[in-house]
């Protein structure tokens, strides 16, 4: 038999103060799809960081194809056959396909002078032909959907030789059908004798595309698995050490009034280009309203102009009676409203800051943590130690940077810290991103729990089964407009997807209107 693609032998990887990895055995096939599962901060990324020559290992061994490597940079992986595909890509936006694909090593003509555009152009084609992407090297980065712009990635990982693929996470950002497609992708590349590490939290995926899967918790290898011989529930068990309940229990409530309202809204994009076309919708205290859609149809604008990131250009703003469209942000988050942003990095935390720091942002004028400008420390350290304990935030340590947590830790710290806040209104934009499947549980029981408590809760999301049943009412957005507000128990996933489209199927089901006041 000959070696596998990949062997990991005994990787420990040390920070200061935090295994992340320890002693991990992996053994992935060539031409197999290997999925690498576990909780947030059970170190998937580090190990796939350590195989990619981006961190080097405390202790262990990096065998490719039976030969043992010792990796100081990824430019060394990435000779040894292996490359990786991030979540955030890297692809220069304003450069076509081409470009991109060949971007550092373009082929060269007149004696290495000039780039040969030609040759580019047609090894990139060749490249898409041979393994089945439909691509037009031609076409500008930025025109091209999510899905069309991981496949790029992808190319640009073959252009460089690469035979062990590591995707982290890949699906997050993807509609159903990319999914799918993704999955297609994976199918022409394994035939095609390439091997493929995927990073996941979404268990019905890795049971789908992936023959094998390995379990980390901890920093250990808690167990590899093939994928035919396990079940989701096993799966899931093995992640977190107990049971997990898939069924969300959404009893009934009574709504109360208006709590968040958007009348007319036009929101434009960076470009100037309507991105929200005149949106209008209201959610009632104690409901949740879920808006689905395909990623880019006007979700984050809308989210902005709601929180006051961004001026509308023509519309109002509503929380609960007071008409706040011209309000800045700090007003809104102190008369109640409370955010959960898409880009937590950015816009959730301030990185270098430690926990401590963060767990005040947006409450550093609540009287709770001082007076006159004046911040008492030890009640701000107290309630980030309330933020941790509650949503098993790791490593709980308030002194950690933000930095330094794992993707998921850093989203429990957010939504821990915005629900805290006892507020009027929430607006949560992807709220469960990156999280795994024991916090994903936490986090929807406690946003039902602010539904009880009488928030209104408007919750965006590109997981269809969430928005399907967190929502007592789902709005489908598409190209700029609430195309329609439908009853998420009975509708389809194929009506959804039609919607999502910009389709109009026959017999939706219409959501029923409980909220107080006219709509
Ligand atoms: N650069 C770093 N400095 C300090 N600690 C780190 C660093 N990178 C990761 N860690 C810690 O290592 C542990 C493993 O993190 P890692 O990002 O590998 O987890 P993960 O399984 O990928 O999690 P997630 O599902 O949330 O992305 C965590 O405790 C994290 O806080």
């Amino acid at each position: 038999m000959s070696a596998p693609a990949v062997d990991l032998r005994r990787i420990t990887k040390r920070f200061p103060g935090v295994i992340a990895n320890d002693e991990v055995d992996l053994t992935v096939e060539r031409g197999s799809v290997h999925a690498l599962l576990g909780e947030n901060g059970a170190g998937k990324t580090t190990l796939m960081n350590v195989l990619y020559g981006l961190y080097q290992p405390t202790a262990g061994t990096v065998v490719i194809d039976g030969e043992e490597r010792a990796f100081d940079s990824p430019r060394d992986a990435i000779d040894a056959g292996v490359g990786m595909i991030h979540q955030h890509f890297m692809l220069v936006e304003p450069m076509t396909v081409t470009q991109n694909v060949v971007l550092g090593n373009e082929p060269r003509k007149w004696g290495g002078l000039a780039v040969d555009r030609q040759r580019a152009r047609e090894e990139v084609a060749a490249l898409a032909d041979r393994y089945g992407f439909d691509v037009d090297p031609t076409a500008t980065v930025e025109d091209l959907s999510v899905g069309e712009q991981q496949r790029i990635e992808i190319l640009k990982a073959l252009y460089r030789g690469a035979d062990v693929l590591i995707l982290d996470e890949p699906t997050a950002v993807l509609t159903p059908q990319e999914v799918e497609e993704l999955f297609g992708v994976f199918e022409e590349l394994t035939d095609a004798g390439k091997t493929i590490i995927f990073i996941s939290h979404k268990l019905s995926e890795v049971t789908t595309a992936a023959d094998e899967v390995t379990v980390l918790r901890d920093g250990k290898n808690v167990g590899s698995v093939e994928t035919d011989d396990v079940t989701d529930t096993e799966l899931a068990e093995m992640m977190v050490g107990r049971e997990v309940l898939f069924d969300t229990d959404k009893p009934p409530v009574e709504v109360g009034s208006i709590g968040l309202a958007a009348r007319d809204l036009v929101v434009e994009d960076d470009r100037g280009v309507s991105a929200v076309d005149g949106v209008d919708l209201q959610v009632a205290e104690g409901e949740v309203f879920g808006i689905a859609g395909v990623d880019g149809n006007g979700q984050s604008e809308l989210v902005d102009a709601l929180t006051g990131l961004r001026a509308p250009a023509a519309g109002r703003v509503y929380l609960g009676d007071a008409d706040v469209t011209d309000a800045p942000r700090r007003q809104r988050i102190d008369d109640g409203m409370a955010f959960i942003p898409e880009d937590r990095q950015a816009r959730g935390l301030v990185m270098s800051y430690d926990l401590t720091e963060n767990g005040l942002l947006g409450s550093q004028r609540d009287p709770q943590f001082g007076s006159a400008g004046r911040i008492r420390w030890d009640d701000a350290e107290a309630h980030a130690e309330e933020i941790i304990e509650e949503y098993d935030v790791r490593p709980a340590d308030t002194e950690a940077s933000a930095e330094s947590l794992s993707g998921g830790n850093q989203q429990k710290f957010i939504v821990g810290r915005e629900f805290a806040r006892d507020p009027e209104a929430v607006i949560a934009s992807h709220p469960t991103r990156g999280v795994d499947v024991g916090s994903v549980e936490f986090i929807h029981e406690r946003l039902l729990a602010l539904r009880q408590a009488g928030t209104a809760v408007l919750l965006v999301s590109s997981k269809l089964d969430e928005v399907r049943s967190l929502s007592d009412r789902l709005g489908v957005m598409h190209d700029g407009e609430l195309v329609d507000v439908v009853d998420p128990e009975t509708v389809t996933e194929e009506q959804l997807g039609l919607l999502m489209a910009g389709e109009r199927p026959p017999d939706v089901p219409r959501a029923v209107t409980r909220a107080g006041g006219d709509q």
